[in-house]
Protein backbone atom coordinates (compact mmCIF):
# COMPACT_ATOMS: atom_id res chain seq x y z
CA UNK A 1 0.00 0.00 0.00
CA UNK A 2 1.31 3.02 -1.10
CA UNK A 3 -0.32 6.84 -0.32
CA UNK A 4 -1.12 8.66 3.08
CA UNK A 5 -4.82 9.47 2.06
CA UNK A 6 -8.02 7.43 0.63
CA UNK A 7 -10.72 9.16 -1.45
CA UNK A 8 -14.46 8.57 -2.26
CA UNK A 9 -16.84 8.85 -4.81
CA UNK A 10 -20.13 9.59 -4.11
CA UNK A 11 -22.63 9.28 -7.22
CA UNK A 12 -25.78 11.00 -5.97
CA UNK A 13 -29.44 11.79 -7.17
CA UNK A 14 -28.36 15.45 -7.74
CA UNK A 15 -24.75 15.53 -7.96
CA UNK A 16 -21.53 13.38 -8.14
CA UNK A 17 -18.76 14.49 -5.46
CA UNK A 18 -15.21 13.52 -4.65
CA UNK A 19 -13.80 13.66 -1.28
CA UNK A 20 -10.47 12.73 0.00
CA UNK A 21 -9.70 11.56 3.60
CA UNK A 22 -7.00 11.29 6.39
CA UNK A 23 -6.13 8.76 8.25
CA UNK A 24 -8.18 9.97 10.90
CA UNK A 25 -11.40 9.81 8.94
CA UNK A 26 -11.20 13.66 8.18
CA UNK A 27 -12.30 15.17 4.67
CA UNK A 28 -9.20 17.23 3.37
CA UNK A 29 -11.22 17.87 0.49
CA UNK A 30 -14.55 17.73 -1.71
CA UNK A 31 -15.28 18.50 -5.67
CA UNK A 32 -18.71 18.19 -6.90
CA UNK A 33 -20.66 18.34 -9.56
CA UNK A 34 -24.47 18.47 -10.50
CA UNK A 35 -26.18 16.96 -13.21
CA UNK A 36 -29.07 17.29 -14.99
CA UNK A 37 -32.22 16.36 -13.83
CA UNK A 38 -35.09 14.85 -16.86
CA UNK A 39 -38.41 14.67 -16.06
CA UNK A 40 -39.45 14.25 -19.54
CA UNK A 41 -43.18 12.66 -18.93
CA UNK A 42 -45.45 12.93 -15.20
CA UNK A 43 -43.60 10.41 -13.05
CA UNK A 44 -40.63 9.77 -15.37
CA UNK A 45 -37.16 10.83 -13.98
CA UNK A 46 -34.16 10.01 -15.66
CA UNK A 47 -30.16 10.54 -15.57
CA UNK A 48 -27.44 10.86 -18.18
CA UNK A 49 -25.17 8.34 -17.62
CA UNK A 50 -22.59 9.70 -20.15
CA UNK A 51 -22.89 12.91 -18.01
CA UNK A 52 -22.38 10.85 -14.66
CA UNK A 53 -19.10 9.58 -16.12
CA UNK A 54 -17.88 12.97 -17.59
CA UNK A 55 -18.63 14.71 -13.84
CA UNK A 56 -16.97 11.47 -12.48
CA UNK A 57 -14.03 12.19 -14.33
CA UNK A 58 -13.57 16.27 -13.59
CA UNK A 59 -13.91 15.56 -9.95
CA UNK A 60 -11.42 13.15 -9.56
CA UNK A 61 -8.64 15.69 -10.44
CA UNK A 62 -10.10 18.65 -8.76
CA UNK A 63 -10.37 17.02 -5.29
CA UNK A 64 -6.66 16.07 -5.60
CA UNK A 65 -5.86 19.54 -6.84
CA UNK A 66 -7.89 21.07 -3.98
CA UNK A 67 -6.02 19.27 -1.11
CA UNK A 68 -3.01 19.75 -3.13
CA UNK A 69 -2.42 15.61 -3.96
CA UNK A 70 -0.72 13.76 -6.47
CA UNK A 71 -2.27 10.50 -7.59
CA UNK A 72 0.07 8.60 -5.59
CA UNK A 73 -0.74 10.21 -2.67
CA UNK A 74 -4.00 8.12 -2.70
CA UNK A 75 -4.19 4.72 -0.92
CA UNK A 76 -7.31 3.63 -3.17
CA UNK A 77 -10.64 4.57 -3.74
CA UNK A 78 -13.71 3.52 -2.63
CA UNK A 79 -17.35 4.43 -4.42
CA UNK A 80 -21.10 4.68 -3.34
CA UNK A 81 -23.96 5.46 -5.80
CA UNK A 82 -27.62 6.24 -5.63
CA UNK A 83 -29.42 2.75 -5.75
CA UNK A 84 -31.75 1.22 -7.71
CA UNK A 85 -31.43 3.63 -11.25
CA UNK A 86 -31.02 1.11 -14.00
CA UNK A 87 -28.98 1.62 -16.93
CA UNK A 88 -27.94 -0.87 -19.97
CA UNK A 89 -24.36 -0.10 -21.69
CA UNK A 90 -22.95 -1.66 -25.22
CA UNK A 91 -19.88 -3.52 -23.91
CA UNK A 92 -17.98 -2.39 -26.97
CA UNK A 93 -19.02 1.11 -27.45
CA UNK A 94 -18.98 1.75 -24.04
CA UNK A 95 -22.13 3.81 -24.59
CA UNK A 96 -25.46 3.61 -22.75
CA UNK A 97 -28.35 2.38 -24.66
CA UNK A 98 -31.16 4.76 -23.30
CA UNK A 99 -31.11 7.11 -20.14
CA UNK A 100 -30.87 6.15 -16.87
CA UNK A 101 -34.25 5.41 -14.93
CA UNK A 102 -33.83 6.71 -12.00
CA UNK A 103 -35.18 5.36 -8.44
CA UNK A 104 -37.78 8.21 -8.10
CA UNK A 105 -39.26 6.91 -11.43
CA UNK A 106 -42.69 5.53 -11.56
CA UNK A 107 -42.92 4.20 -15.00
CA UNK A 108 -43.10 0.81 -14.32
CA UNK A 109 -46.48 0.26 -12.39
CA UNK A 110 -47.72 -2.00 -15.13
CA UNK A 111 -45.04 -4.26 -15.14
CA UNK A 112 -45.21 -4.58 -11.27
CA UNK A 113 -48.87 -5.10 -11.28
CA UNK A 114 -48.13 -7.81 -13.48
CA UNK A 115 -45.24 -9.29 -11.24
CA UNK A 116 -47.42 -8.76 -7.99
CA UNK A 117 -50.81 -10.66 -10.02
CA UNK A 118 -48.51 -13.46 -11.68
CA UNK A 119 -47.53 -17.39 -10.24
CA UNK A 120 -44.28 -16.11 -9.09
CA UNK A 121 -44.72 -13.37 -6.59
CA UNK A 122 -43.90 -15.51 -3.86
CA UNK A 123 -40.83 -16.65 -5.27
CA UNK A 124 -39.71 -13.04 -5.40
CA UNK A 125 -40.45 -12.48 -1.66
CA UNK A 126 -39.18 -15.86 0.06
CA UNK A 127 -35.90 -15.92 -2.03
CA UNK A 128 -35.14 -11.66 -2.22
CA UNK A 129 -36.91 -10.89 1.20
CA UNK A 130 -38.87 -7.79 -1.17
CA UNK A 131 -42.43 -7.65 -2.35
CA UNK A 132 -42.17 -6.41 -6.12
CA UNK A 133 -42.59 -2.74 -6.40
CA UNK A 134 -41.46 -0.27 -8.85
CA UNK A 135 -39.14 1.11 -6.73
CA UNK A 136 -36.42 -1.59 -7.59
CA UNK A 137 -34.02 -2.13 -9.96
CA UNK A 138 -35.59 -5.39 -12.07
CA UNK A 139 -38.77 -4.01 -13.71
CA UNK A 140 -36.88 -1.08 -14.90
CA UNK A 141 -34.75 -3.11 -16.59
CA UNK A 142 -37.52 -5.52 -17.93
CA UNK A 143 -39.03 -1.96 -19.14
CA UNK A 144 -35.70 -1.28 -21.46
CA UNK A 145 -35.78 -4.61 -22.95
CA UNK A 146 -39.14 -4.37 -23.51
CA UNK A 147 -38.76 -0.77 -25.23
CA UNK A 148 -35.80 -0.32 -26.83
CA UNK A 149 -35.76 -1.72 -29.87
CA UNK A 150 -33.74 -4.92 -30.41
CA UNK A 151 -32.64 -4.56 -26.78
CA UNK A 152 -34.02 -8.40 -25.86
CA UNK A 153 -32.05 -9.71 -29.13
CA UNK A 154 -28.82 -8.08 -28.21
CA UNK A 155 -28.95 -9.28 -24.38
CA UNK A 156 -28.66 -12.00 -25.11
CA UNK A 157 -25.79 -12.30 -27.59
CA UNK A 158 -23.36 -10.99 -24.60
CA UNK A 159 -23.08 -7.04 -26.03
CA UNK A 160 -25.04 -5.48 -23.66
CA UNK A 161 -24.08 -4.78 -19.84
CA UNK A 162 -26.77 -4.48 -17.12
CA UNK A 163 -25.64 -2.58 -13.94
CA UNK A 164 -26.68 0.23 -11.49
CA UNK A 165 -24.57 3.46 -11.20
CA UNK A 166 -21.57 1.62 -9.03
CA UNK A 167 -21.29 -1.15 -11.75
CA UNK A 168 -21.01 1.82 -14.85
CA UNK A 169 -18.39 3.60 -12.67
CA UNK A 170 -16.05 0.92 -11.81
CA UNK A 171 -16.68 -0.21 -15.53
CA UNK A 172 -15.55 2.74 -16.74
CA UNK A 173 -12.46 3.31 -14.37
CA UNK A 174 -11.08 0.33 -15.62
CA UNK A 175 -10.45 0.52 -18.61
CA UNK A 176 -14.76 0.56 -20.14
CA UNK A 177 -14.39 -1.35 -23.91
CA UNK A 178 -11.05 -1.76 -23.25
CA UNK A 179 -11.03 -4.44 -20.23
CA UNK A 180 -13.40 -2.62 -17.87
CA UNK A 181 -14.97 -4.85 -14.63
CA UNK A 182 -17.97 -5.92 -14.72
CA UNK A 183 -19.22 -5.94 -11.45
CA UNK A 184 -22.17 -4.86 -8.25
CA UNK A 185 -21.76 -5.34 -4.92
CA UNK A 186 -24.13 -6.78 -3.07
CA UNK A 187 -25.95 -3.56 -1.16
CA UNK A 188 -26.80 -2.52 -4.81
CA UNK A 189 -27.70 -6.13 -6.11
CA UNK A 190 -30.07 -6.45 -2.93
CA UNK A 191 -32.40 -3.78 -5.02
CA UNK A 192 -32.85 -5.44 -8.17
CA UNK A 193 -35.25 -8.22 -7.07
CA UNK A 194 -32.86 -10.59 -8.94
CA UNK A 195 -30.57 -11.76 -5.91
CA UNK A 196 -30.89 -14.53 -3.45
CA UNK A 197 -30.49 -12.61 0.01
CA UNK A 198 -28.83 -15.70 1.43
CA UNK A 199 -26.50 -16.62 -1.25
CA UNK A 200 -25.91 -13.47 -2.57
CA UNK A 201 -25.66 -14.90 -5.95
CA UNK A 202 -28.37 -13.89 -8.53
CA UNK A 203 -31.56 -16.75 -8.71
CA UNK A 204 -31.50 -17.99 -11.90
CA UNK A 205 -35.61 -18.75 -11.67
CA UNK A 206 -36.09 -15.00 -10.91
CA UNK A 207 -33.97 -14.13 -13.92
CA UNK A 208 -36.58 -16.65 -16.20
CA UNK A 209 -39.79 -15.21 -14.23
CA UNK A 210 -38.61 -12.27 -15.85
CA UNK A 211 -36.99 -13.17 -18.88
CA UNK A 212 -33.77 -11.51 -18.39
CA UNK A 213 -31.32 -13.04 -20.46
CA UNK A 214 -27.88 -13.79 -17.39
CA UNK A 215 -25.26 -12.13 -20.06
CA UNK A 216 -26.08 -8.80 -19.08
CA UNK A 217 -25.61 -9.22 -15.15
CA UNK A 218 -22.55 -8.24 -13.31
CA UNK A 219 -20.33 -10.26 -11.57
CA UNK A 220 -21.99 -9.56 -7.55
CA UNK A 221 -18.70 -9.04 -5.21
CA UNK A 222 -18.89 -8.39 -1.42
CA UNK A 223 -18.69 -4.44 -0.33
CA UNK A 224 -15.09 -4.22 1.21
CA UNK A 225 -12.71 -6.25 -1.54
CA UNK A 226 -10.40 -5.00 -4.45
CA UNK A 227 -12.52 -4.74 -7.38
CA UNK A 228 -10.28 -3.82 -9.60
CA UNK A 229 -7.32 -1.05 -10.22
CA UNK A 230 -8.47 2.36 -12.15
CA UNK A 231 -6.80 3.18 -15.67
CA UNK A 232 -8.98 6.28 -16.09
CA UNK A 233 -9.36 9.17 -13.75
CA UNK A 234 -6.75 7.68 -10.88
CA UNK A 235 -4.45 6.02 -13.00
CA UNK A 236 -3.14 3.09 -10.54
CA UNK A 237 -5.52 3.21 -7.58
CA UNK A 238 -7.26 0.05 -6.52
CA UNK A 239 -10.88 0.39 -6.39
CA UNK A 240 -10.97 -0.69 -2.93
CA UNK A 241 -15.30 -1.10 -2.53
CA UNK A 242 -18.37 -0.20 -3.56
CA UNK A 243 -21.72 0.61 -1.77
CA UNK A 244 -25.49 1.61 -2.16
CA UNK A 245 -25.20 5.69 -0.69
CA UNK A 246 -27.79 4.25 2.47
CA UNK A 247 -26.03 1.43 3.28
CA UNK A 248 -22.58 3.16 3.01
CA UNK A 249 -24.13 5.69 5.31
CA UNK A 250 -24.88 3.22 7.71
CA UNK A 251 -21.12 1.92 7.72
CA UNK A 252 -19.81 5.52 7.84
CA UNK A 253 -21.67 6.18 11.13
CA UNK A 254 -19.68 3.02 12.14
CA UNK A 255 -23.14 1.29 13.17
CA UNK A 256 -21.31 -2.00 13.22
CA UNK A 257 -23.43 -3.54 15.64
CA UNK A 258 -27.19 -4.73 15.82
CA UNK A 259 -29.63 -2.73 16.70
CA UNK A 260 -27.24 0.74 15.38
CA UNK A 261 -29.60 3.05 12.85
CA UNK A 262 -29.21 6.42 11.24
CA UNK A 263 -31.08 8.23 9.04
CA UNK A 264 -29.88 9.56 5.51
CA UNK A 265 -31.82 13.17 4.52
CA UNK A 266 -30.94 13.88 1.08
CA UNK A 267 -33.60 13.68 -1.98
CA UNK A 268 -35.19 11.47 -0.39
CA UNK A 269 -34.13 10.07 3.44
CA UNK A 270 -33.64 6.42 4.47
CA UNK A 271 -33.46 4.95 8.07
CA UNK A 272 -31.51 2.00 7.98
CA UNK A 273 -31.01 -0.61 11.33
CA UNK A 274 -28.48 -2.84 11.12
CA UNK A 275 -30.25 -6.22 11.80
CA UNK A 276 -27.03 -8.52 12.54
CA UNK A 277 -26.07 -11.87 10.83
CA UNK A 278 -29.81 -12.69 9.27
CA UNK A 279 -31.92 -11.32 7.19
CA UNK A 280 -35.06 -9.32 8.74
CA UNK A 281 -38.21 -9.45 6.45
CA UNK A 282 -40.53 -6.81 7.93
CA UNK A 283 -44.33 -6.98 8.22
CA UNK A 284 -44.81 -3.32 8.34
CA UNK A 285 -43.96 -2.25 4.85
CA UNK A 286 -39.96 -1.69 5.83
CA UNK A 287 -37.40 -3.64 3.35
CA UNK A 288 -35.16 -6.03 4.44
CA UNK A 289 -31.87 -5.20 2.70
CA UNK A 290 -28.02 -6.25 2.85
CA UNK A 291 -26.30 -3.86 5.09
CA UNK A 292 -22.30 -4.91 4.31
CA UNK A 293 -20.06 -7.64 3.28
CA UNK A 294 -16.47 -7.86 4.05
CA UNK A 295 -14.09 -10.70 1.71
CA UNK A 296 -14.30 -13.71 4.03
CA UNK A 297 -16.57 -12.54 6.52
CA UNK A 298 -20.34 -13.59 6.91
CA UNK A 299 -22.56 -10.34 5.58
CA UNK A 300 -24.83 -8.35 7.45
CA UNK A 301 -28.45 -7.35 6.87
CA UNK A 302 -30.30 -4.07 7.32
CA UNK A 303 -34.06 -3.50 8.07
CA UNK A 304 -34.66 0.16 5.82
CA UNK A 305 -37.85 2.46 5.88
CA UNK A 306 -37.53 4.49 2.71
CA UNK A 307 -38.59 8.22 1.85
CA UNK A 308 -39.00 9.25 -1.20
CA UNK A 309 -39.21 12.67 -0.64
CA UNK A 310 -37.50 14.35 1.49
CA UNK A 311 -34.91 17.40 0.36
CA UNK A 312 -36.50 16.72 -3.22
CA UNK A 313 -39.37 18.84 -1.79
CA UNK A 314 -37.21 20.92 -1.05
CA UNK A 315 -35.79 21.47 -4.28
CA UNK A 316 -39.29 21.52 -5.82
CA UNK A 317 -40.46 24.29 -3.43
CA UNK A 318 -37.50 26.38 -5.08
CA UNK A 319 -37.33 25.44 -8.65
CA UNK A 320 -41.10 24.33 -9.54
CA UNK A 321 -43.05 26.60 -7.11
CA UNK A 322 -39.71 29.32 -6.96
CA UNK A 323 -40.56 30.48 -3.59
CA UNK A 324 -36.69 30.68 -2.28
CA UNK A 325 -33.69 31.53 -4.25
CA UNK A 326 -31.55 28.47 -2.85
CA UNK A 327 -32.12 25.12 -0.46
CA UNK A 328 -30.70 26.93 2.79
CA UNK A 329 -33.26 30.13 2.22
CA UNK A 330 -35.99 27.37 3.39
CA UNK A 331 -34.59 27.73 6.90
CA UNK A 332 -34.95 31.61 7.09
CA UNK A 333 -38.26 31.91 5.36
CA UNK A 334 -39.17 29.28 7.77
CA UNK A 335 -38.84 30.55 10.93
CA UNK A 336 -40.63 33.99 10.47
CA UNK A 337 -43.74 31.73 11.74
CA UNK A 338 -44.24 29.97 14.72
CA UNK A 339 -46.15 26.75 13.32
CA UNK A 340 -47.42 25.98 10.14
CA UNK A 341 -50.94 27.27 10.14
CA UNK A 342 -52.41 24.57 10.62
CA UNK A 343 -51.21 23.32 6.54
CA UNK A 344 -49.77 19.85 5.73
CA UNK A 345 -47.94 18.71 2.23
CA UNK A 346 -47.28 15.28 1.89
CA UNK A 347 -44.86 14.78 -1.01
CA UNK A 348 -46.08 11.66 -2.23
CA UNK A 349 -44.63 13.09 -6.12
CA UNK A 350 -43.74 9.25 -6.86
CA UNK A 351 -46.58 7.39 -4.73
CA UNK A 352 -45.69 6.83 -0.81
CA UNK A 353 -42.54 5.08 -0.15
CA UNK A 354 -42.37 3.05 3.60
CA UNK A 355 -44.09 2.28 5.33
CA UNK A 356 -46.91 2.31 2.88
CA UNK A 357 -45.99 1.87 -0.82
CA UNK A 358 -49.32 3.31 -2.37
CA UNK A 359 -47.76 3.62 -6.00
CA UNK A 360 -50.87 5.25 -6.66
CA UNK A 361 -51.00 8.23 -4.10
CA UNK A 362 -49.84 11.91 -5.46
CA UNK A 363 -48.60 14.49 -3.31
CA UNK A 364 -51.26 17.37 -1.61
CA UNK A 365 -51.03 20.63 0.27
CA UNK A 366 -54.13 20.47 2.40
CA UNK A 367 -55.24 22.49 5.91
CA UNK A 368 -55.09 26.06 3.45
CA UNK A 369 -56.48 28.68 4.63
CA UNK A 370 -56.14 32.40 3.81
CA UNK A 371 -54.40 33.03 6.84
CA UNK A 372 -51.43 30.26 5.27
CA UNK A 373 -48.17 32.26 3.40
CA UNK A 374 -45.54 30.85 2.34
CA UNK A 375 -43.67 31.28 5.55
CA UNK A 376 -46.48 28.37 6.87
CA UNK A 377 -45.66 26.60 3.24
CA UNK A 378 -41.85 26.31 3.66
CA UNK A 379 -42.21 25.29 7.57
CA UNK A 380 -44.81 22.69 6.40
CA UNK A 381 -42.47 21.64 3.53
CA UNK A 382 -39.87 20.94 6.12
CA UNK A 383 -42.43 19.32 8.96
CA UNK A 384 -43.32 16.50 6.18
CA UNK A 385 -39.68 15.30 6.36
CA UNK A 386 -40.11 14.73 10.24
CA UNK A 387 -43.63 13.29 10.52
CA UNK A 388 -42.35 10.80 7.55
CA UNK A 389 -39.23 9.54 9.61
CA UNK A 390 -41.68 9.23 12.34
CA UNK A 391 -44.16 6.94 10.66
CA UNK A 392 -40.89 4.67 9.81
CA UNK A 393 -39.49 4.73 13.34
CA UNK A 394 -42.87 3.65 14.55
CA UNK A 395 -42.84 0.64 12.46
CA UNK A 396 -38.90 -0.07 12.68
CA UNK A 397 -39.75 0.11 16.82
CA UNK A 398 -42.37 -2.20 16.11
CA UNK A 399 -41.05 -4.79 14.05
CA UNK A 400 -37.63 -5.06 16.19
CA UNK A 401 -38.77 -4.65 19.39
CA UNK A 402 -35.81 -1.94 19.90
CA UNK A 403 -36.96 1.87 20.90
CA UNK A 404 -34.83 4.65 19.28
CA UNK A 405 -33.27 6.21 22.24
CA UNK A 406 -31.57 8.99 19.95
CA UNK A 407 -31.30 9.20 15.81
CA UNK A 408 -27.75 9.41 13.99
CA UNK A 409 -28.10 11.40 10.87
CA UNK A 410 -26.30 12.92 8.11
CA UNK A 411 -26.87 13.75 4.23
CA UNK A 412 -27.36 17.73 2.67
CA UNK A 413 -30.57 18.55 4.35
CA UNK A 414 -29.07 18.14 7.90
CA UNK A 415 -27.48 21.18 7.80
CA UNK A 416 -30.82 23.01 8.39
CA UNK A 417 -31.28 23.25 11.79
CA UNK A 418 -35.18 23.58 11.92
CA UNK A 419 -35.41 20.86 10.05
CA UNK A 420 -33.74 18.47 12.31
CA UNK A 421 -35.23 19.97 15.26
CA UNK A 422 -38.49 19.13 13.84
CA UNK A 423 -37.35 15.51 13.86
CA UNK A 424 -36.08 15.41 17.36
CA UNK A 425 -39.63 17.15 18.09
CA UNK A 426 -41.51 14.66 16.46
CA UNK A 427 -39.34 11.47 17.44
CA UNK A 428 -39.00 12.64 20.88
CA UNK A 429 -35.57 11.07 21.31
CA UNK A 430 -32.51 13.35 20.65
CA UNK A 431 -31.07 13.60 17.43
CA UNK A 432 -27.08 13.27 16.26
CA UNK A 433 -24.65 14.49 13.57
CA UNK A 434 -21.32 13.38 13.44
CA UNK A 435 -18.78 15.88 12.72
CA UNK A 436 -18.97 16.35 8.85
CA UNK A 437 -22.50 15.56 7.14
CA UNK A 438 -21.19 13.74 4.48
CA UNK A 439 -21.76 9.84 6.10
CA UNK A 440 -21.85 8.18 2.28
CA UNK A 441 -19.04 9.28 1.62
CA UNK A 442 -16.85 8.34 4.69
CA UNK A 443 -18.16 5.10 4.32
CA UNK A 444 -17.11 4.60 0.62
CA UNK A 445 -13.76 5.53 1.87
CA UNK A 446 -13.65 3.12 4.95
CA UNK A 447 -14.76 -0.01 2.36
CA UNK A 448 -11.95 1.47 0.30
CA UNK A 449 -9.31 1.77 3.22
CA UNK A 450 -10.16 -1.85 4.94
CA UNK A 451 -9.62 -3.91 1.70
CA UNK A 452 -6.37 -2.11 0.49
CA UNK A 453 -4.70 -2.29 4.39
CA UNK A 454 -5.16 1.50 5.01
CA UNK A 455 -6.99 0.67 8.14
CA UNK A 456 -6.44 -2.21 9.89
CA UNK A 457 -10.19 -2.93 11.88
CA UNK A 458 -13.96 -1.82 12.29
CA UNK A 459 -12.43 -0.66 15.91
CA UNK A 460 -10.68 1.83 14.67
CA UNK A 461 -12.91 3.20 12.52
CA UNK A 462 -15.34 3.01 15.58
CA UNK A 463 -13.04 5.62 17.13
CA UNK A 464 -13.30 8.45 14.42
CA UNK A 465 -17.06 8.82 15.37
CA UNK A 466 -17.33 12.62 16.71
CA UNK A 467 -20.17 14.08 17.34
CA UNK A 468 -20.73 17.65 15.95
CA UNK A 469 -24.49 18.45 16.54
CA UNK A 470 -27.40 17.38 19.02
CA UNK A 471 -31.00 18.44 18.89
CA UNK A 472 -32.75 18.12 21.61
CA UNK A 473 -36.83 17.40 21.69
CA UNK A 474 -38.58 19.93 22.90
CA UNK A 475 -42.34 19.60 21.39
CA UNK A 476 -45.13 19.03 24.28
CA UNK A 477 -46.53 15.54 23.48
CA UNK A 478 -50.05 16.74 23.07
CA UNK A 479 -48.47 18.73 20.19
CA UNK A 480 -46.86 16.28 18.74
CA UNK A 481 -50.23 13.76 18.84
CA UNK A 482 -52.21 16.28 17.80
CA UNK A 483 -49.72 16.81 14.86
CA UNK A 484 -49.18 13.24 14.26
CA UNK A 485 -53.08 12.40 13.67
CA UNK A 486 -53.42 15.34 11.13
CA UNK A 487 -50.51 14.17 9.48
CA UNK A 488 -52.48 10.82 9.19
CA UNK A 489 -55.28 12.10 8.10
CA UNK A 490 -53.15 14.14 5.33
CA UNK A 491 -51.62 11.17 3.99
CA UNK A 492 -54.86 9.75 3.80
CA UNK A 493 -56.07 12.46 1.11
CA UNK A 494 -53.38 11.11 -0.93
CA UNK A 495 -54.28 8.00 -1.60
CA UNK A 496 -55.83 6.42 -4.90
CA UNK A 497 -55.40 9.61 -7.18
CA UNK A 498 -54.06 7.83 -9.99
CA UNK A 499 -56.66 6.29 -11.77
CA UNK A 500 -56.95 4.25 -14.98
CA UNK A 501 -58.17 6.36 -18.10
N1 LIG B 1 -30.24 23.93 4.07
C1 LIG B 1 -31.05 23.04 3.50
N2 LIG B 1 -32.33 22.92 3.90
C2 LIG B 1 -33.15 21.99 3.36
N3 LIG B 1 -32.78 21.13 2.41
C3 LIG B 1 -31.51 21.21 1.97
C4 LIG B 1 -30.59 22.15 2.48
N4 LIG B 1 -29.40 21.98 1.85
C5 LIG B 1 -29.59 20.95 0.97
N5 LIG B 1 -30.85 20.50 1.04
C6 LIG B 1 -31.46 19.41 0.26
O1 LIG B 1 -30.61 18.28 0.36
C7 LIG B 1 -30.56 17.59 -0.90
C8 LIG B 1 -29.11 17.39 -1.29
O2 LIG B 1 -28.49 16.58 -0.32
P1 LIG B 1 -27.46 15.45 -0.76
O3 LIG B 1 -27.11 14.72 0.49
O4 LIG B 1 -26.39 16.08 -1.55
O5 LIG B 1 -28.43 14.60 -1.71
P2 LIG B 1 -28.23 13.43 -2.78
O6 LIG B 1 -27.15 12.52 -2.24
O7 LIG B 1 -29.59 12.79 -2.78
O8 LIG B 1 -27.89 14.01 -4.11
C9 LIG B 1 -31.31 18.43 -1.92
O9 LIG B 1 -32.54 17.79 -2.18
C10 LIG B 1 -31.53 19.76 -1.22
O10 LIG B 1 -32.80 20.31 -1.54
O1 LIG C 1 -28.52 9.63 -3.91
P1 LIG C 1 -29.47 9.77 -2.76
O2 LIG C 1 -28.83 10.23 -1.53
O3 LIG C 1 -30.68 10.56 -3.16
O4 LIG C 1 -30.00 8.29 -2.40
C1 LIG C 1 -30.83 7.61 -3.30
C2 LIG C 1 -31.10 6.21 -2.78
O5 LIG C 1 -29.97 5.40 -2.81
C3 LIG C 1 -32.23 5.58 -3.55
O6 LIG C 1 -32.55 4.32 -3.01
Amino acid sequence: MSGGYVAAIDQGTTSTRCLVFDHAGRMVSLAQHEHTQHFPRPGWAEHDAAEIWANTQRVLPEALALAELEVGDIAGVGIANQRETTLVWDRSTGRPVAPAITWQDTRCADIVAEMLRGPHVELFEQVTGLTPAGYFAAPRLRWLLDHVPGLQRRARTGQLAFGTVESWLIWNLTGGPDGGVHVTDVTNASRTLLMDARTLSWDQRLLDALDVPAELMPEIRPNVEVHGTCRVGLPGVQIGGAFGDQQAALFGQTCFAAGEAKCTYGTGAFLLMNTGEAPAPSARGLLSTVAYAIEGEAPRYATEGSIAVAGALVQWFRDALEMIGSAPEIETLARRVDDTGDCYVVPAFAGLFAPHWEPDARGVIVGLTSYVTRAHLARAVLEATAWQTAEVVEAMTADTGIAFTSLRVDGGMTTNHLAMQMVADVLAVPVERPLGSESVSVGAAYAAGLAVGYWPDLEVLRANWRRAATWEPAMSAASRRRGRAAWDRAVQRTRGWVVED
